[in-house]
């Protein structure tokens, strides 16, 4: 038998509200919020003081598994996210080999039903070449098309070169369709230049210059036409750019919206001004650009431009990232830190938790019509996180937990700490301790077949 959890006296933050209360864990499931009195075999927490949220339900992540477990793999990953507030994931197709049918998208629940400690959901990639799998697509799943110029590396890219294949898609699509937006041919461009001036070492600064502004513009400008004229659900991941923040709507709710966006924790946090002491190790596609970016960005969080908060999580062993420009593997590790990072910002009054709460926990539930999570509400999954406002940490080597060993947050100091996470109602992660043989769940998802 689980035992029965009270959380006494926490301040809850969800739906756009904090207040007060108490919450009842009774089996995976939250069994009530209020005012609950205490009986004897209950495990009493003490909430006092403390902030609990819902479960960080984190919609892009990279665990590398399987193929490419030197970087990470779903175990080691999943316990630095639940370390981190993150209850719930959503891995991207471009492990190895690479998720393009439904046999290996399987082969990944069987994965993490043996290695999460977080609950999860895998997003199948579409190369061009898998058109048929995707179309007799399994409602229980989720569905992403990626530009595989970045992550199928050798056949092309759907965006620019294949507009016959990529109309096909957006017309017979009954899902999502998730975009890593960059015009490669804009991109390939750039680089060119820039190796002519400095050979195989250019300086990382001018990574922003080469994945440029105009080359996620143009991409991102060319995605949304193309979805608008088959009426498909656009999800465009990790945008980096003030600019193309004016290309989506405020003024509808998200449960309506066709277009949406997200925007992941490094492009708020991280600036160009970063480069000359972070080099390569902050090296990422989209890449990071400027302050004005970075605030335009979160204007666009707070006015409902963006919808979601994501991470992108995508570690690299350190020596494949310490490289020269052009070998240096772009990407970092990011899921331990994401709630410290944006809890930070709200310690300097930048944004509200409500707000945090909403765009990490309750959109992602939202976009991706998952079930019974994303919230704190009776009869939903005990995924919650008790967080201490007020105990200042370091980031180090010590307590890194990502299977890479390093983090681009070294020596940042944050405010606020995670001392509790639940998932499914298991206390999975509590003061740095784990209940390493806890396992998490499928994502239930809800899609319905577009006629
Ligand atoms: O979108 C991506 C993919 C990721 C990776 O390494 O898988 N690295 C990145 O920098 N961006």
């Amino acid at each position: 038998m689980k035992p029965t959890y009270l959380i006494q006296q926490a301040t809850l933050v969800n739906e756009g509200k904090t207040f007060v209360a108490d919450v009842l864990i009774e089996n995976e499931k939250i069994q009530k919020i209020g005012s609950i009195p205490a009986q004897e075999d209950y495990l009493l927490i003490d909430g006092k003081g403390k902030v609990l949220l819902p479960g960080v339900i984190d919609g892009q992540v990279h665990f590398r598994d399987p193929g490419l477990t030197h970087k990470a793999d779903i175990h080691s990953e999943s316990k630095a996210a639940v370390a981190g507030g993150v209850t719930s994931f959503i891995d991207m197709p471009n492990t190895r080999p690479n998720t393009l049918t439904m046999e290996l998208l399987e082969e990944k629940y069987q994965i993490a039903s043996q290695k999460s400690v977080a609950n999860y959901g895998f997003l199948l990639g579409i190369n061009g070449e898998n058109l048929e799998e995707a179309i007799t697509w399994d409602t229980r799943k989720l569905l992403a098309l990626t530009d595989d110029g970045l992550y199928f590396s050798g056949k092309g890219n759907i965006l620019a070169d294949r507009p016959d294949m990529l109309e096909k898609i957006f017309a017979a699509n009954k899902g999502i369709l998730a975009i890593h937006s960059e015009k490669e041919e804009i991109v390939e461009k750039n680089e060119e230049a820039y190796r002519e001036k400095y050979g195989d070492d250019v300086p990382v600064k001018f990574h922003p210059l080469i994945r440029s502004e105009q080359a996620c513009y143009e991409a991102t400008e060319r995605a949304i036409a193309l979805a608008k004229k088959h009426d498909a659900k656009l999800h465009i991941l990790h945008l980096s750019t003030a600019k193309e923040t004016s290309l989506f709507r405020n003024d509808i709710p998200l449960k309506d919206k066709k277009i949406t966006t997200e925007v992941s924790v490094h492009h708020l946090w991280f600036t160009d001004a970063d480069y000359e002491e972070k080099g390569t190790l902050i090296k990422w596609n989209p890449a990071i650009k400027t302050q004005k970016d970075a605030d335009g960005l979160l204007q666009a969080l707070i006015d409902d431009r963006i919808d979601l908060i994501t991470t992108d999580h995508a570690p690299h062993a350190l020596e494949e990232k310490l490289k020269p420009y052009f070998q240096s593997m772009s990407g970092a590790p990011l899921v331990q830190h994401s709630l410290a990072c944006m809890l930070e910002f709200f310690k300097r009054g930048k944004i509200s938790l409500e707000k945090i709460v909403e765009k990490m926990c309750h959109n992602p539930a939202i976009l991706y019509k998952i079930k019974e999570r994303g919230y704190i509400r009776e009869g939903y999954f005990a995924d919650l996180v008790l967080v201490n406002m007020d105990s200042p940490w370091t980031v180090s080597k010590e307590n890194i937990l990502y299977k890479c060993g390093w983090s681009p947050l070294e020596g940042t100091q944050f405010q606020t700490q995670v001392e509790k996470t639940f998932v499914n109602g298991n206390l999975v992660f509590d003061q740095g301790d784990f209940q390493e043989d806890s396992r998490g769940k499928a994502l239930e998802v809800e899609w319905e077949n577009k006629e």
